[in-house]
């Protein structure tokens, strides 16, 4: 039986050799483009199968190709159980330095709505023979390509959906699998040159996650589905028509926990970090340009944006000129003018936050933080340009017992009624509770570090006690100095009564 076999490809390939060698020897060079279309024409007559191949570099500038590198990461997620050859390669920016990946020639077979698909990793040299140092394929002048195979009866549906499917889920897999990173902006002088850009990155190794992080359990809930649906809200954005981007207003006393929000909402949603450091902007031209180099699923970052420019300045300026009743000389005008168009102004970051920002790629999210909120303009923090406002407060019980949990793996102790009350009557940011939660050295037990929070709070609730008599004390001698004004204005008033009309 085998050797029958053996006997009949030996024939079959003997008859292949042999078309070759009468195709080279009689078909003219001029024909045989013609010639191989004709034949292509009459195989795939007879052949039900259809194949669809991605190259790894593709258009005029041969670019990398973006479906190449999703349907690589989308069959590695399979093609380590699946394959018998794999191809290891470090790859940079990845959470995993090594990537296993189906070698070349290798051949996978994925199902889809119960259609089944053959892929294979292929690889092919160009023709050319002599060295070109400006290939993009190196020496060898490889072309490698993913092939995909299916029967023709399925045309449709491989088509329309399976190859969104494989370039979707691919595309998910690398995002999840890459490197998070810092971007910072760098000052203006250093835009221009070799390799200069208007970011520098690092790595963005933040281990703050909604679990570590101390606030009320509802507001966290809260907070996190907001986020889920935004995620999951292409669709719904496009359908109501809004541009696909979310803007929260992080706002608290210090150390309360806004940065480390912001590194966990990083972390959840897998997003790069844009910190955009506004007092290095020159202009609302150059804060254009930083803007619109963010891609989407990134989160720009505007911290202290009370301190970082006097944001509402510009408003009460023009506010103090209407009323203004001497006209300004018109050269000084002009300077002021002058001055006031080269810095960053509130308007300039709304416009274009509201405006042209939003139509370059959706899914973004944009945070402002500030220690005070009631110094904003309301136009930056009105809803519809900042979502969602939240307040980062003072320690709180839950808040606290998260740390607790976090600092000394404690999740219930004699101690924690009295920290409790304290933390009612002390305002305690988070940070200050960790710091002292924190053992200082080996010796130091939960119980050590509970009584140095407890000490702690006691200070902190005396101080409050202290700084409101002292405000009362305050609020009493000015309302004295007030009725005392007030009084010495009506006895004022009566005496010039008294002179104007002649009687007592
Ligand atoms: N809510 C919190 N949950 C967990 N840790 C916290 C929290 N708040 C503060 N911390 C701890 O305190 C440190 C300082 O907090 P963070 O920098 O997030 O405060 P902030 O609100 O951004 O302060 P600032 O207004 O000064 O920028 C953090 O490194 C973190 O360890
Ligand atoms: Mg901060």
């Amino acid at each position: 039986m085998m050797g029958e076999l053996w006997a009949q490809m030996g024939s079959l390939m003997a008859t292949v050799v042999f078309m070759y060698t009468v195709f080279e020897r009689f078909v003219p060079p001029q024909f045989r483009d013609r010639v191989q279309a004709y034949a292509q024409k009459f195989t795939n007559h007879f052949n039900p199968y259809i194949q669809i191949t991605f190259p790894e570099f593709s258009g005029e500038r041969l670019k990398k190709s973006e479906a190449y590198t999703a349907i690589q990461s989308y069959l590695s997620a399979n093609s380590s159980q699946r394959a018998k050859r794999l191809k290891a390669e470090v790859v940079k920016d990845s959470q995993t330095p090594l990537v296993l990946s189906m070698d070349d020639n290798e051949e996978i077979t994925d199902e889809f709505e119960g259609v089944k698909v053959w892929w294979s990793a292929k690889k092919a040299s160009t023709n050319q023979q002599r060295y070109n140092p400006f290939s993009y394929y190196g020496a060898s002048d490889e072309k490698r390509y993913y092939k995909l195979t299916f029967h023709k009866r399925y045309r449709d549906i491989i088509t329309v959906s399976y190859i969104k499917h494989v370039l979707k889920e691919g595309k998910e897999i690398e995002l999840s699998k890459r490197q998070l990173k810092l971007y910072t902006n760098n000052p203006s002088s250093g835009w221009h040159g070799y390799k200069q850009s208007k970011w520098s990155h690092i790595v963005f190794e933040h281990p703050a996650t909604f679990e570590t992080l101390a606030m009320d359990q509802k507001k966290k809930e809260d907070i996190l589905k907001d986020l889920v649906k935004f995620k999951k809200g292409k669709d719904y954005y496009a359908k109501i028509g809004k541009a696909w981007k979310r803007g929260y207003l992080l706002y608290g006393p210090p150390g309360t926990g806004k940065s480390t929000m912001i590194a966990a909402i990083a972390n959840f949603m897998n997003y790069d970090v844009y910190d955009l450091e506004l007092t290095a902007v020159k202009d609302n031209t150059e804060l254009r340009k930083l803007l619109i180099e963010t891609p989407s699923k990134s989160i720009t970052v505007i911290e202290d944006i009370d301190c970082s420019l006097d944001l509402t300045g510009q408003r009460k300026k023009k506010k103090e000129e209407s009323e203004d009743e001497e006209p300004k000389d018109p050269m000084r005008r002009n300077e002021e003018e002058n001055s006031k168009s080269s810095k960053v102004t509130l308007s300039g970051l709304l416009n274009f936050i509201d405006g042209i920002w939003s139509a370059c790629g959706g899914e973004r999210i944009i945070i402002f933080t500030t220690n005070h909120v009631e110094k904003l303009d309301p136009a930056l923090i009105r809803r519809g340009r900042m979502d969602k406002h939240i307040e980062m407060s003072y320690c709180c019980y839950e808040a606290f017992k998260v740390l607790a949990k976090n600092y000394l793996d404690v999740e219930s102790h004699q101690l924690f009624g009295t920290i409790r009350q304290l933390l009612v009557e002390a305002d305690m940011s988070p940070a200050d509770v960790a710091e002292n939660l924190m053992p200082k050295s080996l010796d130091e037990d939960v119980q050590t570090c509970l009584q140095k929070l407890i000490k702690a709070l006691v200070e902190a609730k005396e101080e409050k006690e202290r700084k409101r008599a002292e405000e009362e004390r305050l609020m009493e001698l000015q309302e004295k100095e007030e009725s005392t004004q007030m009084e010495e204005n009506n006895k004022e008033k009566t005496r010039e009564n008294v002179k104007e009309n002649g009687f007592h």
